[in-house]
């Protein structure tokens, strides 16, 4: 908060002065009715002194309007307070906000991928969302009230116990009732506010999804299920808040109740007192008038700390992710990458993996090289490739790039250097154009149209009717499997690293285009090492070297050649696509454990 703690500063100058100004409206009335008209003498020298040097109590009478005069003024002032006390609180308000929002977003992009892969995303937007809001809100608004309230409350109680003890302990009796029925409210808020939230954000995450997976909701007609798995969020979110309206109604009518009781004891005390002479006229009107302004901003106060309870999950939930530590990408070697790659009896668990996922993994790729990664689905085959790009950090062994151990390396310089096409790959809601050219900001549009040509999809843009400035709808909707893959395969080549991972992200392509963009990659750049994972054989045959993934482990490696001669998986696969035909053999062989 130290950033703003001169608006804030500002912001209890004009609450006090908001204060003040209210506070002494009243007592002007009640010295006019008083001493003014009904002449009851001062017992205070200092007033007496001042009203004589301004030529005595009759003049006072026959001016009355100077008192007028004088109690619009203070009003004008509390306008005016009110009126910078909404511009000093907004201003608060606004930049902690977007100062807030903005720290969220940024440390969010640094937040590793196993962060994000173990968080529901409904969560992390409502987190940058409506709990930001829920802290604007109280800067905007309610902490001034919560000023006010305390400070009127306890220059009002001074200036009336100066006036009467005994009514003013017969006004502010209930008032601890009222604060210590906000405290238990306050307390219990806390957990139903934390439910609601968490219900909100469960209910986001199951229409994130569904939007997310409309496709195949529709595909697999399973619009009822889906209708009937929102409903039952949706309720259990309505039921949280329905819980929560209870304990709001409970805690507004208990405490109107407590309120309008302090104001009538006051009233009859107050009315018994003047009749017995113990206070003036005056007294009791200075006493009506505050404690109208006592008892209410206190019972506001009761729903502030409410709100207080909300306030302090929201910024706990934002202080949670902001605490998260962030992926190191900047230290570490920078060295030259060529594209020599060694594995060394790896292994690797993921955080929540009851057992290693890549259990003792050792091969050896040169540069330049074409390698193949074949196995089951679950085998291990994406974890291999992710612990390249550090996604994700191996616990043992070793992982070597030109001789340099991978997790000594920089992130962001390897990172620029391993590129990864995934089998779904994420595209922009931008133009085609944008989405290549964010591989390389330096790369001209003959780059990007080159990369294009590579990936086999130049021609697809071009019939598009806005051509390369056609925009891409969230996650690439508008465009089919294999255009998408082949955009950001494209995407890829632009970026002209020297190790190239396709992630089998050339499966939603028929035989002849994966064909035509293998031969593409065999002239772009000699050097280029490259790890496919592949089901198809007739990928696979060309590579340099296979892998053969089973269970997390390596069970056989070698050219094809040596593969087909040799009892196991790859041999299986061989001849059940060799039966199905090479086209499509591979769709209809995906290999299963
Ligand atoms: N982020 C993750 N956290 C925990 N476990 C994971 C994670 N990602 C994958 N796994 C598990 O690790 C194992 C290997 O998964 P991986 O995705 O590497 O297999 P794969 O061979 O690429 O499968 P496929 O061919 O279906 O893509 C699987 O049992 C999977 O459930």
């Amino acid at each position: 908060m130290r950033p703003y703690r001169y608006q804030l500063l500002l912001l209890v100058v004009d609450v006090a002065l908001y204060a003040l100004c209210m506070l002494l409206a009243p007592l002007l009335i009640s010295f006019v009715v008083d001493n003014v008209i009904q002449g009851v003498p001062f017992d205070n020298a200092f007033l007496q002194n001042l009203v004589d040097a301004y030529g005595g109590m009759q003049v006072l009478q026959d001016n009355l309007w100077i008192w007028s005069c004088m109690i619009v003024a203070a009003y004008i002032i509390v306008a005016l307070a009110i009126n910078r006390r909404s511009l000093h609180s907004g201003n608060v308000a606004e930049t902690l906000a977007l100062n807030i929002r903005n720290a969220m977003y940024d440390h969010l992009q640094k937040l590793p991928f196993a962060y994000h892969k173990s968080r529901d995303s409904g969560d992390l937007i409502q987190r940058s969302t409506s709990d930001i809001e829920t802290i604007r809100r109280f800067f905007a608004t309610q902490l001034s009230e919560m000023l006010f309230a305390i400070l009127n409350a306890t220059i009002a109680a001074l200036i009336l116990f100066r006036r009467s003890v005994k009514l003013t302990l017969l006004s502010i009796c209930l008032i601890p009732f009222i604060l210590l029925a906000s405290y238990i409210f306050f307390s219990k808020a806390k957990k139903i506010f934390l439910e609601c939230d968490l219900a909100e954000s469960t209910m986001t995450t199951v229409l994130q999804e569904n939007l997310n997976g409309v496709r195949v909701v529709k595909a697999f007609h399973q619009e009822k299920r889906e209708i009937a798995k929102f409903s039952s969020s949706n309720e259990a979110f309505a039921k949280k808040y329905f819980d929560l309206m209870h304990a709001l109604a409970l805690f507004w009518s208990s405490t109107d109740l407590l309120g309008q009781l302090q104001i009538l004891l006051m009233i009859a005390g107050g009315i018994f007192m003047a009749l017995q002479g113990e206070i003036t006229t005056g007294t009791f009107f200075v006493f009506l008038m505050y404690e109208s302004t006592i008892v209410w901003p206190l019972r506001q106060l009761g729903r502030i700390l409410s709100d207080l309870g909300k306030v302090s999950v929201s910024v706990k939930r934002v202080q949670e992710v902001l605490e998260e530590p962030c992926e190191d990408l900047v230290s570490g070697y920078t060295p030259e990458i060529h594209g020599n790659i060694q594995f060394e009896h790896v292994s690797f668990r993921y955080a929540d993996g009851a057992q290693d996922t890549l259990k003792d993994i050792s091969f050896t790729i040169p540069k330049g090289s074409r390698v193949a990664i074949m196995g089951p689905t679950g085998s291990g085959k994406s974890s291999l490739v992710q612990l390249l790009s550090g996604i994700y950090a191996y616990h043992e062994g070793s992982i070597r790039i030109d001789g340099v151990e991978l997790r000594e390396i920089s992130k962001n310089w390897l990172r620029r250097h391993v590129q990864i096409v995934l089998q779904e790959p994420f595209l922009f809601s931008k133009t085609i154009y944008e989405n290549i050219h964010v591989a390389s900001e330096k790369a001209s549009h003959s780059d990007v149209h080159k990369a294009a040509s590579m990936a086999s999809i130049h021609k697809d843009i071009e019939q598009f009717d806005e051509g390369y400035e056609t925009m891409v709808g969230e996650k690439g909707v508008t465009l089919s499997g294999g255009q998408k893959q082949r955009v950001a395969i494209a995407r890829c080549l632009l970026a002209k690293s020297p190790i190239i991972i396709l992630d089998d992200s050339l499966s939603a392509l028929d035989t002849q285009t994966d064909r035509m963009i293998q031969e593409a990659l065999d002239d772009y750049q000699q050097e280029l090492t490259m790890l496919m994972i592949t089901h198809r054989i007739s990928s696979a045959k060309k590579a340099d070297f296979i892998i053969v993934l089973e269970d997390g482990q390596i069970t056989q490696q070698g050219t094809h050649a040596q593969l087909i001669q040799q009892e196991g998986l790859y041999k299986r696969i061989y001849e059940l696509q060799n039966e199905g035909g090479e086209s499509d053999g591979d769709e209809r062989t995906r290999i299963q454990k």
